[in-house]
């Protein structure tokens, strides 16, 4: 393939490491503008267009962490039981009450602690006799009180824009005084599949046909991704009308998705169709599965185009497109967090190229062992449904063998 004029890769060459690749096509791609504020219930996976402040501190008043009984720490012999009496009783939410000196407060878990005590007994290790209490020694100042600001000052950061919000971080929001958070929109993206041998899900196979999965696929991975997915069903294998479907899918839509017809046969126009109306920026990397995926421009809106194969999709979709996707909606690219296990099986790969195998786990000796999938073609669904994650061979290995440490990444913590 000829060098494109204004690409910023060699086609021909050395297979670019999946890192570099993105970074590269990322610096592309326009990062989309417009936020809006959404209340927190509908927050949950959206990124926050904001650096979100704590508006008053957390906890915003110092409370007793157990059921018990508040004093001063002064008041206590030291080295010997203490008996005082109980001059009051706090239940949560109560107004904060003063602290009499050489008195003991019931109090109860999350109630203000009462000015002047600074320790809390839990209600197990003291005996009560009537008015009074009889209290232990042995506790340290400050035991089961939780001070003002413990979690976070009045002002700190809570949460740094560019966030993925995550319920914990919806929580953190909420209980530092926000009912609503200023988040980006959402990304809209135009998904297709390709291919003349792809019918609808249901339809009747004829000869030669299979039912297309990748969209059901893509569609369900970008919605738990936070895109707005326009499904815009199954493009020919018809180089003349290809590019005018990719056009008019430019028009109000942040990116164009595709699944097919990207790698090297005749029937492949998918690339051909985008530099007749837009430029490729990139074509191929050095990921397995998935290596013929490609990436460009249409009329100005950014364009990728995944494998065919599901298997190529998943893997792409995981570690070149999610990528992209925070790129392009100005978010923190979090990359997934793998597990370290050990490998419990041999596989020889090429050097120079990242691959990805389908693993399920199992207990060994000394901690998790990973087994391959018995069938790991880029075709087979199964190895998806039937696996409990992926594990990474590096970009320079040469194979594995059993006993090898893998980075895991399970299926569940990905999405
Ligand atoms: N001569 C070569 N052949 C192939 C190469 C190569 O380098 N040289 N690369 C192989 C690799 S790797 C992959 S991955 C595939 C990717 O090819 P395409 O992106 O052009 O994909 P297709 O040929 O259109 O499809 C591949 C495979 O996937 C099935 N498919 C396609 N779309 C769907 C869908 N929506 N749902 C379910 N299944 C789908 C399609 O029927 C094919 O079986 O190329 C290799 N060939
Ligand atoms: O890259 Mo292809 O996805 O190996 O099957």
């Amino acid at each position: 393939m000829a060098q494109l004029t204004d690409d910023c890769f060699a086609f021909g060459g050395k297979l670019m490491v999946i890192e570099e690749a993105v970074a590269r096509i990322a610096e592309r791609f326009p990062v989309i503008a417009g936020t809006e504020s959404v209340p927190l219930g509908e927050a949950d996976g959206r990124i926050a267009a904001r650096d979100v402040f704590a508006e008053h501190a957390l906890p915003p008043f110092a409370n007793s962490a157990v059921d018990g009984y508040a004093v001063r720490h002064a008041d206590l012999a030291p080295g010997a039981e203490t008996v005082l009496p109980v001059t009051g009783r706090l239940p949560a939410g109560a107004a904060a009450a003063e602290a009499w000196p050489g008195g003991a407060i019931r109090i109860f878990t999350g109630a203000p602690m009462p000015s002047g005590a600074d320790t809390v007994f839990m209600q197990e290790d003291v005996t009560r006799d009537g008015d009074r209490v009889a209290l232990p020694p042995g506790l340290k100042p400050g035991a089961n009180a939780r001070p003002a600001g413990e979690d976070l000052e009045r002002g700190a950061l809570a949460i740094p824009a560019g966030r993925r919000l995550r319920p914990q971080d919806l929580a953190l929001a909420a209980a530092t005084g926000h009912a609503r958070l200023d988040v980006r929109r959402r990304l809209k993206v135009a998904l297709f599949s390709t291919g003349d041998e792809l019918v609808e899900p249901g339809a009747g196979l004829r000869p030669g046909a299979i039912h297309d999965s990748n969209r059901v696929l893509l569609a369900s991975l970008l919605s738990r991704l936070g895109c707005a997915v326009s499904d815009l069903g199954i493009l020919r294998d018809d180089a003349a009308t290809l590019p005018g479907h990719l056009a008019r899918a430019a028009e109000g839509h942040d990116l164009i998705l595709t699944s097919g017809g990207v790698s090297t046969g005749e029937e492949d126009h998918v690339k051909a169709a985008v530099e007749a109306i837009g430029r490729l920026v990139m074509w191929r990397l050095a990921v397995k599965p998935g290596r013929p995926v490609a990436a460009g421009l249409v009329a100005g809106t950014p364009f990728i185009g995944l494998p065919g194969n599901p298997v190529a999709v998943y893997v792409t979709l995981l570690f070149v497109v999610r990528p992209l996707l925070a790129a392009l909606s100005g978010a923190r690219h979090e990359p997934p967090q793998a597990f370290s296990v050990r490998s419990d099986f041999s596989y020889k790969k090429k050097q120079g190229r990242r691959e990805f195998v389908r693993v399920t786990l199992a207990h060994g000796p000394d901690g998790l062992i990973a087994k391959k999938f018995p069938r790991d073609g880029a075709g087979v669904l199964t190895s998806l449904t039937g696996s409990d994650g992926l594990v990474e061979l590096p970009d320079d290995a040469l194979g594995v063998a059993p006993g090898d440490p893998l980075a895991f990444y399970p299926h569940a913590s990905l999405w």
